[in-house]
């Protein structure tokens, strides 16, 4: 049977909501149909190329942004902050040797959150877990956690300026790009690049838009067809990727995916075996495209040792093109107090062992996937700035999962830098 964008429908589906008005729901879902998209078919090739090159070894893959993008939160100062801390970041990078860096936010999208539980209990009242803006409110009243299709529109709506704000700051970035490396150099203790420096204007930095793709009430009438390249693309974002929660065989999340033509990314947890990322790398990418599938590992700094050589042999053998990159940050989530958050010492633990596996299998250590605002938060502890537990109450603000703040993320550039400069420094195994 021919896929198209419902075709998700016919697959048992995790973590999308309850819905309790139809009515409502197939209303905001024709209003979205109808709606501008928010990426070009153009761009999305242009993402895939690069991704394309990183998996070849030929570029680093930075992707990073909020936990869940919010209403309250949304402004052109924080979509601003953003952009330049991931291009400072980027900017790292390259000065540590991988000299193009492929820039992907996780925003103009990223406000669906899939949970551990459908519900949550305060005080013996129990209503709907808090999926993320697009679904329901974080404030625990039973009207707000209602989910309302509604949302989906203002989610539209404002990750539509969202993508206007990026695509003007790419535009002037250019100007800011010489300082960004010179900086970058002095902070890795380098001397800067010359060539690097005198860049063209053309390839001024820009910045990708990406999410996961949960709420697929929300993803399918985003979904448009291209009669140039004859295929169906997510107009939603540049890229979207499938969540660890969600990336069954023969569920609804994979069944969108495969449709798509896309650049994806597949979250890689530790239960994942060899012989499923095998069949999921079958189902989504058939064709064994280079630039269509990035694998992001997410085990945790003590699990990735007995989890990712298996996995990472296997795609070898298989001879599969798809860029393998690292979150640090799913798998070393704790709770402390009440609060979770993680510890810069282990995301550079998860990072390093990232870098030392894929070298031992002959792997392109190409990417890098990461929860951060440029926000001055309290949410992970450790890093220069040396947060310690005592900190977390002081500002701590994401609803969902802890991020790095600006500070912690240019620390954990800083040490994929160096990571990038001996990684490019040793010869690969055969
Ligand atoms: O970001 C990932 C998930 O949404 C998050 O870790 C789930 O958190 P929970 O276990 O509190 O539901
Ligand atoms: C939910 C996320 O991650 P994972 O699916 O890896 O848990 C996420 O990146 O927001």
């Amino acid at each position: 049977m021919s896929w198209s964008p419902t075709s998700w429908r016919a697959h048992p589906a995790s973590q999308l909501p309850a819905y309790p008005d139809a009515e409502a729901l197939a209303m905001a879902e024709s209003c979205l149909a109808a709606a501008a998209p928010l990426s070009t078919v153009a761009e999305n090739r242009a993402l895939s190329a690069r991704v394309a090159a990183a998996a070849e070894g030929r570029a680093f893959l930075l992707q990073g942004g909020d936990c869940a993008e919010t209403f309250a939160e949304f402004g052109a100062d924080k979509v601003r902050t953003t952009f330049n801390l991931l291009l400072d970041m980027a900017a790292l990078i390259a000065a540590g040797g991988q000299e193009d860096v492929v820039t992907v936010a996780r925003i103009a999208g990223q406000f669906a959150k899939p949970r551990s539980a459908d519900s949550e209990t305060v005080d013996g009242v129990t209503l709907p877990a808090y999926r993320g803006d697009i679904v329901n409110a974080a404030a625990f009243d039973p009207a707000g956690r209602t989910p309302d299709p509604m949302r989906m529109l203002e989610v539209h709506r404002q990750s539509g300026i969202t993508v206007d704000l990026l695509r003007a700051y790419a535009a002037a970035a250019y100007a800011d790009e010489a300082p960004r490396r010179r900086e970058a150099a002095r902070r890795l203790g380098l001397r800067p690049d010359p060539v690097a420096l005198a860049r063209d204007p053309a390839s001024a930095p820009r910045v990708f838009t990406s999410h996961e793709a949960l709420l697929l009430h929300y993803e399918e009438p985003l979904t448009r067809w291209d009669e140039a390249s004859e295929a169906w693309w997510s107009l939603s974002a540049n890229m979207v990727w499938i969540g660890e929660r969600t990336r069954h065989l023969d569920g609804a999340h994979v069944a969108y995916a495969s449709g798509i033509a896309n650049t994806i990314g597949v979250k890689c947890g530790p239960s994942l075996t060899p012989d499923e990322l095998l069949r999921l790398a079958e189902t989504l990418d058939p064709e064994n495209r280079a630039g269509r599938l990035v694998l992001i590992g997410r085990f945790g700094a003590e699990e990735i040792a007995r989890r990712l050589p298996a996995l990472m042999a296997t795609t070898q053998a298989a001879g599969l093109n798809a860029l393998w990159a690292i979150d640090p940050m799913h798998g070393n989530t704790r709770t402390v107090g009440a609060r979770k958050t993680r510890f810069v010492d282990d995301i550079l633990a998860e990072t390093a062992a990232f870098f030392a596996i894929a070298r031992a299998e002959g792997v392109h250590p190409g990417g890098l996937h990461l929860e951060l605002t440029g926000d001055h938060v309290t949410e992970c502890l450790g890093g220069s700035a040396a947060l310690a537990e005592a900190d977390l109450p002081r500002r701590y603000l994401t609803h969902c999962d802890p991020r790095l703040n600006a500070a912690q993320a240019l620390d954990v550039a800083a040490e994929v830098a160096r990571l990038v400069m001996a990684d490019v420094a040793t010869p690969r195994a055969a």
